[in-house]
């Protein structure tokens, strides 16, 4: 049964923040959202151009007309702007059972004021006692309990307040303005305090508090326990400032969609990978092809996804000869290329549609023919590198693609190189998926 989880909040015409950053997130958990809109605003990643607040009758009625036909497992607000609104929605939200997650927003991450002044009272009198959990961010956790928060100790101090004073079941202090190297939110309930912790991660930030406050409600829609809500809504908040896509010029929004997206891609990334190996190794003359080093086929997540090797899957072990076959020595996994997972990612900064590649044993020959055939041949000399680049770890293969690539100022489907003291030569086909690169390898041996 698909479980149903309420946003009672603005909307930023964005889509970083507000009800479209929980429908987004209410959707990346498989949860059914539904939505009482208090405000309308006229938004991107720099300002806030306009509001408009909703007649709060027809806040009220959005919030029945749902919870009386479709059911309600768990809501959340977010921007309930003046003290009207939050008065509707505190006297309709206590008709019905469901679990209430309050955001506490009162102002967006480009300065704007989202809730106003004069209705701080009735948010304080209103919606907090109403609240399974209250996530305020530090700014927001200092209006509400009235004290400075400078550290932890502080944050414990005004989690507790808001619990034991204002009325609330349980309390979130959120750790990302802290300044910490560790990004810790305290959290109280039942008399007790708990830390969640997540490395701090440079990355886009709009929209987060709204969609951390989303995850936890549909977890709590989909009937997990609070601890666990909260935990898995800090796993899913850290992976979606992480992944964002650095769109508008200002602070660019939370990625909902990597929670599920990346488990999706990997998927379909591994099944392509293992399939086109199947073929490969199955190619008649493809001994004579393999270096002395072994080849490997390697294909990345989409580029927003791949930031290292890690996001890359290839052939543990490399494939080899083995008598008068190929084998490939271990499974497809992420993380199991090295050079070509440096070369990959590099193609990538360029053409981010191109994803996969393999390597070649080195002949005059085949290159020639590549040529014949119209494909696009480049190349870079080992010896010409950089005494800078040769002294960082790591450094040639990225050096060489860039070199190569900005060679012919386009796009090689093929890059080569004559090696040095110890290094074969070597030539690597790329496409845009394996079974692109698969073509390419067979135009070229078959
Ligand atoms: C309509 C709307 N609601 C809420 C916000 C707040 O979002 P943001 O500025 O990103 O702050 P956090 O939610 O991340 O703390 C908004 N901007 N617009
Ligand atoms: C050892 C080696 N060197 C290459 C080059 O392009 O110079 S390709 C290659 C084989 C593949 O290595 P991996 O499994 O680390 O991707």
């Amino acid at each position: 049964m698909i479980r149903k989880a309420l946003t009672i909040a603005g909307s930023d015409s964005g889509g970083g923040a507000g009800i479209e950053a929980d429908l987004k997130t209410y959707s990346a958990f498989g949860v059914h959202g539904l939505v009482a809109i208090t405000s309308v605003t006229a938004q991107n990643t720099q300002e806030v151009r306009a509001i408009h607040d909703v007649d709060p009758e027809v806040v009220a009625k959005q919030i029945e007309a749902v919870a009386d036909d479709i059911g309600v497992d768990a809501a959340k607000t977010g921007m309930l702007s003046n003290a009207e609104i939050i008065k509707a929605v505190a006297k309709t939200v206590k008709k019905y059972s469901f679990p209430l997650v309050v955001d506490p927003v009162m102002i967006a991450k480009s300065g704007a004021p989202l809730l106003r002044e004069d209705a701080m009272d009735a948010l304080i009198e209103k919606i907090i006692p109403l609240a399974k959990v209250v996530t305020p961010n530090k700014p927001e956790a200092e209006k509400l309990s009235g004290i400075r928060i400078e550290n932890l100790e502080d944050a414990r101090k005004a989690a507790k307040i808001i619990v034991e004073e204002l009325g609330a079941e349980s309390a979130i202090v959120k750790g990302g303005h802290l300044g910490l190297s560790e990004a810790v939110d305290v959290f109280y309930f039942n008399g007790e305090f708990k830390e969640y912790r997540a490395p701090f991660v440079d990355g886009c930030t709009h929209g987060t508090g709204c969609s951390f406050s989303a995850a936890i409600a549909a977890n709590l829609a989909k009937g997990k326990e609070l601890e666990e809500a909260v935990r898995i809504a800090k796993e899913f908040i850290t992976m979606g400032i992480y992944y964002g896509a650095k769109i508008g010029y200002g602070h660019c929004p939370v990625n909902q969609n990597a929670w599920i997206e990346i488990p999706a891609e990997k998927w379909r990334v591994y099944e392509s990978l293992r399939n086109a190996i199947k073929e490969l190794v199955a190619i008649e003359n493809l001994p004579q092809y393999v270096p002395e080093v072994g080849m490997n086929f390697v294909y990345a997540l989409p580029r927003l996804y791949a930031r290292s090797k890690d996001d890359v899957a290839g052939v543990k072990g490399r494939i080899v000869k083995f008598g008068s076959a190929v084998k490939p020595v271990g499974g497809v996994e992420f993380g199991a290329s090295d050079h070509l997972a440096r070369a990959i990612l590099t193609y990538m900064n360029f053409f981010p549609e191109t994803r996969s590649v393999l390597n070649l044993k080195y002949s005059e020959e085949l290159i020639k023919k590549a040529s014949n055939l119209g494909l696009r041949v480049s190349f870079y000399d080992r010896r010409e590198e950089p005494e800078e680049i040769k002294a960082q770890e790591g450094g040639t293969i990225p050096w060489g693609i860039r070199t190569a690539i900005e060679r012919i100022n386009g796009k090689p489907d093929i890059i080569y190189h004559l090696g040095n003291w110890g290094k074969e030569a070597m030539i690597l086909i790329f496409g845009e998926t394996p079974q692109v690169v698969l073509r390419k390898l067979k135009m070229l041996i078959e």
